[in-house]
């Protein structure tokens, strides 16, 4: 019963919420999109930062072993060797290695490729007939800087663009460098951001999926307050029109009809009049669950208004409605209340009237239950007619 009310009453704030959720989703993604932009630009920066720190880092080095040269603690020549050494062995993530070249451009070190020592780098050109190390020393004889080239990756041939930070060790005139290819940094920046876009998008979906759990959830509780009767807890009359035509649907697909039932308490007024409207009230409350406690999860218990209900529900002839109806009045009829120690009794007065004849209205149904119940109360009251 809850679906149809769910349904009549939540669907304008779901919209909103889903063209939210749609605004909200569009931003993340130009979001994303200028994360992508500005991040793997810094990205990229921060990989040719480490690549130049790792070149000076291993310039250090190489100056660690000149000065044990300059203190006679190593030959000249021992020097350069255990130098060499020494950046042979320092490799870094997996394929990174040093390269050192003589300014004459003859390869000194070439740990992957050690067949190339000897030759120079000078005189080596591309197909269209540029030769990338020819102005390497210029600019690295100011202390170092970077170096466009191609070179083959470790198991091809196929040359890729690459760059390297080169420095300057002037003592023995050494070119040391370590190199990137570029498109490894592309797949390594775009893995990463790719990563971060991932997080981003989860917690963006854990925060929606939240935030729809969240809202259907307030607005489920706040549209059942705003249907229910604040004293009795019963559906108001304004549900009570909300949900015959959903009903009428249920009935007639499933082949049944429906039962409507008025109710009213016999001389209420003379309960308030003796023992106060809060004993009244009491008395409402009470009545209102032995309703509830009588009837099927499929019924809907209403209070029409006073100290007047309605019962709705689905049904197949109207025996199991006397019986369910006589059985409240029964209850109602045995209950004892008591007010500053005077114990009362309350009796109530039923109509009961089935939609049967499919009338273009269901108000009809419910003008005969009540004129039913008019009956039962010039029949004398605490009984039920149908
Ligand atoms: N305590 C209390 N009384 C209410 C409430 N709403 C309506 N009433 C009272 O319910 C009484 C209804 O009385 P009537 O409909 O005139 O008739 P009755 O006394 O029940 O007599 P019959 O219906 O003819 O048997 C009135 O006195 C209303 O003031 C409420 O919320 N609380």
């Amino acid at each position: 019963m809850n679906n149809i009310a769910a349904k009549s009453y939540h669907l304008p704030i779901q919209k909103k919420l889903i063209g939210l959720s749609a605004v909200i989703f569009t931003g993340l993604i130009a979001f994303l999109l200028f994360f992508y932009i500005s991040f793997s630009g810094s990205l990229k920066n921060e990989i040719k930062a480490q690549s130049k720190h790792l070149t000076e880092s291993a310039s250090g080095m190489v100056s660690y072993f000149y000065d044990l040269s300059t203190t006679g603690q190593l030959s000249d020549e021992d020097a350069k060797k255990y130098a060499m050494g020494a950046l042979k062995r320092s490799t870094y993530s997996g394929d990174g290695y040093f390269w050192i070249s003589g300014l004459d451009g003859e390869i000194l070190l070439q740990p992957y490729k050690p067949e190339l020592v000897g030759l120079s780098l000078l005189d080596w050109q591309y197909p269209d007939g540029t030769t990338p190390f020819r102005n390497i020393d210029r600019e690295i004889r100011q202390g170092g800087g970077w170096v466009n080239y191609l070179w083959s990756k470790n198991d091809s041939l196929k040359q890729y663009p690459k760059i390297a930070y080169v420095s300057y060790f002037s003592p023995w005139d050494w070119l040391i460098g370590t190199g990137i290819y570029l498109d490894d940094m592309e797949k390594n920046v775009f893995l990463t951001v790719v990563k971060a876009s991932g997080i981003l998008l989860f917690g963006f979906v854990l925060f929606i999926g939240s935030a729809i759990v969240i809202v259907n959830f307030v607005v489920n509780q706040l549209s059942e307050q705003s249907v229910r009767d604040t004293l009795t807890k019963l559906y108001t009359k304004r549900f009570l029109e909300e949900v015959i035509p959903g009903m009428l649907e249920n009935a007639k697909r499933n082949n049944r009809t429906l039962a409507a039932v008025f109710m009213d308490i016999d001389h209420f007024k003379d309960v308030n009049d003796s023992y106060g409207h809060d004993c009244g009230d009491k008395v409402l409350q009470k009545i209102a669950q032995v309703m509830l406690e009588n009837t099927r999860s499929g019924d809907y218990c209403i209070r029409y208004g006073g100290d007047e209900f309605v019962i709705i529900g689905p049904c197949d002839d109207d025996k199991n409605v006397i019986a369910v109806v006589e059985r409240i009045r029964e209850e109602v009829a045995t209950l004892v209340f008591s007010h500053l120690d005077i114990d009362f009794k309350v009796t109530l007065s039923a109509g009961i009237a089935l939609y049967e004849d499919h009338h273009d209205s269901f108000d009809e149904t419910l003008i005969q239950a009540d004129m039913k119940l008019y009956q039962a109360k010039k029949m004398g009251r605490n009984c039920v007619v149908a």
